[in-house]
């Protein structure tokens, strides 16, 4: 069926972000955020829905995307909880920025 093609891409692009060749950039995302090691107890009253990579593959794999979309709008809520929390300035902040034009880059392939 069409969505499973649909969700087949989408799991090629989650494969490719992982790949350690982008972890100077990707490594804050690939695991939920821990308020508690990073020293962030105001974390979870700022992001009312955390969100990141190994979260995102597991619903893939557990078949919780009904389309490419639900799977686009957690990755997009993703950098924007980033941008939220890290200001412009913070090396996260950028680190975002350049993990997005990736995902942009796979996304529009
Ligand atoms: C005191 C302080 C300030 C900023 C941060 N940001 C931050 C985040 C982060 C990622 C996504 C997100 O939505 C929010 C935060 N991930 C990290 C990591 C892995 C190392 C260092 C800083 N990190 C941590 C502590």
């Amino acid at each position: 069926k069409k969505y499973q093609l649909e969700l087949k891409f989408c799991e090629s692009v989650v494969t490719e972000m992982m790949k350690t060749k982008h972890a100077k950039f990707s490594y804050p995302f690939l695991k939920p955020v821990d308020p508690v090691a990073l020293n962030i107890p105001q974390y979870l009253k700022i992001i009312k829905k955390p969100m990141d990579l190994g979260t995102i593959e597991k619903n893939l794999k557990d078949g919780n995307y009904q389309t490419a979309k639900d799977f686009y709008n957690d990755v997009v809520l993703m950098f924007n909880n980033c941008y939220k929390f890290n200001p412009e300035t913070d090396d996260v902040h950028k680190m975002g920025k350049m993990f997005q034009q990736l995902f942009d880059s796979l996304w529009s392939q």
